[in-house]
């Protein structure tokens, strides 16, 4: 960040340069620098006016998260400088240019006015790091902006546009040209004029008729939205006291509020999600292959083959991220349905998009076209393959897929659990198929597992990660195993939640549960909405239930394991959840979406105790909880030992972003890490004891190794795998 001072009379500016260059956030020696800067330009009587600007283009991306974890604590010394900048005598303005977030935008509010480039974006982003803005921010903005606004944006923490930010008053000119050069012109035209009125600590903030029941009603929807997370609610909570209270009375409340968030453990399960998706970027595998290595291919054109429930996301997704699509469905009826489907989404997401200023092409057959002939993909660099979950229909296609198009395009197959190594094999080029796994709704859901198989190429892998940035998702490689990471920890989760049904727990009672947790929907209603006969319909294939399973197989056990039938009963008697009107819960009508507990599954499951001469038990919420997250964890344990994840951070970036999982507990292996790998063994050992027959509940050898070696930190895990440990 600079600090440019401007000479009255005189054409010579004086610029010094205080940062590091490629340093778009606070350290202390920036801060130092820039308090250096505004007392030199406050003692120098030959200094008039002074603009601040950022370096590179950038103004800043606030103070350094990191900071926020050390022992000294860097950027905490911001609010005061803020205040500084306002008091100066001479008249400061702000040349924002590319990004102006957290303690970057509270700077230039205490400018005496504020420039921004045409493409700047604007943004009090804190409160998705668990903080809130703790540079007086809370307390200028609602008397800049007024208080709705200023709600909206400290406790989203959305980005803003340039041209919204005009809009709101926020910032005073938008420039397409030089803005540094045009915060310098306004400081100078500013020389002598007046400042009181610019100094937002003055200003009262403004009233609303009705600012109670309005603050009444924001707090519900702010609660509601959070989820359990306390940034918002404490965000609120400092913006309310800017409306009661003097400025410096808001700010001591805003820093109170700060120091509570600074200390929860939130803040830091959210710092650590934020490093942990920038970290999965830099992929490696164990073969050597590396995000430093491998260059991505230019994806010109791609298809998608299937308009099911996935497909019709993927050509959405492809569509806004300006990539031309051939879809692709297998007969004519199908493709009008599937046609259908898409237009609609299209539509709503232009709809979305013209509201933020921005527009959606998809009329045009050069964006996007339907087909049912596989001879159009020919031409395209990139598929991706969305048909049934069925191995051999899979394969059929990718050898068509191999036999069509040209030899240097990719081959990619949204399949939730099959083996790559196996639909790779009935191509010329296993080198160039990858699992390319999204998430329903795949135009929605940020997620893009992607798995790599034995002769994955790196150059796959890296169009792959650069095709899910492009689409504006977040890619996590993962090797290929059953289910791969997030199915594969999903199972014996989902497992637990029907074994408690079955010991004497209501769906509702273990949803209410893990939605306490902060998931978003539980597993039951989960199930319910994905459809049980998902599930069923794979269970079958893998001969668990239905006419393959061997006459006299035992009810309650498969392969000498504990088994439950509960959903394949459900199914049996045509309960496939919403689409039905019935599953787990009952719903208003096939295709509702309310669930309710319904009466008919509390007696099926007492009859089926009795059948199977099971007593009911009274099963506490801390059952519930550890059995469903400890052994989903405990999974994990053996999925980062058998080096299918490079990283306990690639897997809960998997479950922030692909199954709900509370951003502010940081993902399932962080989660661990805070109750205490120890504490996680001894639950695992002693339901493992109890339940003999649940190879799940038996904790992961990597778990117990990590617990031997004395539990040590998250980011040291990788390091201990093959290490020997005596204790063991
Ligand atoms: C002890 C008692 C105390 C009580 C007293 C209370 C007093 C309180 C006073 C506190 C003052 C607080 C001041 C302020 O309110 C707080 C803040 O400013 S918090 C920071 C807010 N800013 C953000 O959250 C922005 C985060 N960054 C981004 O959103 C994006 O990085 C970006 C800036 C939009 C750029 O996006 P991209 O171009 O996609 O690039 P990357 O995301 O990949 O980032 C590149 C690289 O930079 C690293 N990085 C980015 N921003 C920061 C940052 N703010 N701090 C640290 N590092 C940052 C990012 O991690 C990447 O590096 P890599 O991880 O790849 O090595
Ligand atoms: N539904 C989910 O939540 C979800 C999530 C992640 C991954 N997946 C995976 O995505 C894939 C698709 O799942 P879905 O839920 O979209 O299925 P779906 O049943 O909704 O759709 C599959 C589509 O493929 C089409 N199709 C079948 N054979 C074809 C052929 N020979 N040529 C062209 N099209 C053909 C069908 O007509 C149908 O429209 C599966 O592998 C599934 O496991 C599903």
């Amino acid at each position: 960040m600079r600090v440019t001072f401007s000479l009255f009379h005189a054409l010579a500016v004086l610029n010094w340069l205080l940062a590091t260059e490629s340093l778009i956030y606070f350290s202390l020696a920036v801060l130092q620098a820039l308090e250096d800067g505004l007392k030199r330009a406050d003692a120098d009587p030959s200094v008039k006016a002074v603009t601040i600007c950022g370096e590179n283009g950038k103004f800043s991306a606030g103070a350094d998260i990191r900071g926020f974890s050390s022992p000294n604590k860097q950027g905490l010394g911001l609010g005061p400088i803020v205040s500084l900048i306002e008091r100066s005598e001479k008249p400061v303005v702000a040349a924002i240019e590319g990004i102006a977030l957290g303690g970057g935008l509270e700077v230039t509010l205490g400018c005496h006015y504020r420039i921004a480039h045409v493409q700047a974006r604007m943004g009090l982003p804190e409160v998705t790091i668990g903080l809130l803005p703790g540079a007086e921010g809370t307390q200028r903005l609602p008397r800049l902006i007024g208080v709705p606004a200023a709600l909206d944006i400290i406790t989203t923490g959305r980005h803003i546009s340039a041209s919204e930010a005009l809009k709101l008053g926020l910032v005073d000119e938008v420039v397409e040209e030089n803005t540094v050069e045009a915060a310098i012109r306004l400081a100078n035209r500013l020389i002598g004029q007046p400042l009181g009125h610019r100094r937002l600590s003055l200003k009262p903030v403004p009233k609303l008729p009705n600012m109670e029941a309005f603050l009444t009603e924001a707090l519900v929807k702010v609660k509601k939205r959070a989820q359990g997370c306390l940034a918002p609610e404490l965000c609120f909570q400092a913006i309310k006291a800017a409306t009661e209270q003097p400025f410096a009375d808001g700010v001591r409340k805003e820093r109170e509020l700060f120091n509570i968030l600074l200390t929860s453990g939130q803040a830091k399960a959210l710092q650590y999600a934020f490093f942990a998706e920038r970290a999965v970027e830099k992929w490696t595998t164990p073969s050597g292959a590396s995000w430093k290595t491998a260059s991505p291919q230019p994806i010109r054109k791609a298809a998608v083959i299937g308009l099911g429930t996935m497909g019709r996301g993927i050509v959405t997704s492809l569509v806004k991220a300006k990539i031309p699509v051939v879809a692709l469905e297998q007969d004519l009826e199908y493709l009008n349905t599937g046609r259908k489907a898409v237009m609609l989404l299209l539509e709503r997401e232009a709809m979305k998009m013209e509201q933020g200023g921005q527009t959606l092409d998809f009329n045009n057959p050069a964006r996007l076209q339907f087909a049912v002939d596989f001879d159009v993909l020919r031409d395209v660099d990139l598929v991706i393959e969305a048909v049934f979950e069925n191995m051999a229909l899979k394969k059929e296609i990718f050898n068509k897929l191999s036999r069509i198009c040209k030899p240097e395009a990719f081959l990619c197959t949204n399949t939730s659990a099959l083996n790559i190594d196996e639909i790779a094999s009935v191509t010329s080029r296993p080198q160039q198929v990858i699992g390319t796994h999204f998430f329903s709704p795949a135009h929605v859901m940020r997620l893009l597992e992607i798995i790599y198989g034995r002769h994955t190429s790196p150059t796959t892998i890296a169009t792959a990660m650069q095709l899910a940035k492009v689409m504006k998702k977040v890619g996590v490689v993962v090797g290929n195993c059953f289910g791969f990471v997030g199915n594969r920890m999903m199972f014996p989760y989902v497992q637990q939640a029907v074994f408690l049904l079955e010991e004497g727990s209501r769906p509702e009672d273990v949803d209410q549960v893990l939605e306490d947790f902060g998931f978003k929907i539980g597993p039951f209603r989960m199930s319910d909405l994905a459809g049980l006969d998902v599930g069923w319909r794979s269970r079958k294939d893998q001969g668990l239930t239905g006419p393959t399973l061997a006459p006299g197989t035992s009810a309650r056990q498969r392969h000498g394991y504990r088994y439950s039938p509960l959903p394949d009963l459900l199914c049996e008697k045509g309960r496939f959840g919403q689409k039905t009107g019935k599953g787990w819960y009952q719903y208003e009508k096939a295709g509702g979406r309310t669930a309710k507990p319904d009466p008919w599954i509390h007696s099926f499951l007492s009859e089926y105790r009795d059948t199977h001469q099971i007593k009911t038990r009274f099963i506490d919420q801390e059952e519930i909880l550890e059995r469903c997250l400890f052994t989903l964890i405990n999974e994990g344990f053996d999925i980062l030992a058998e080096g299918i994840a490079s990283g306990p951070e690639h897997l809960d970036v998997v479950y922030i972003n692909g199954y709900g999982w509370p951003k502010h507990r940081g993902g399932p292996m962080f989660y661990a890490s805070t109750v205490g790998l120890p504490n996680i063994l001894a639950k695992l050992q002693k339901y493992s004891e109890i339940h003999p027959d649940v190879p799940q509940l038996r904790p992961s050898a990597f778990l117990k190794k990590l617990v031997a070696m004395g539990n040590p930190p998250l980011n040291d895990w990788m390091s201990y795998l093959h290490r020997q440990s005596n204790k063991l």
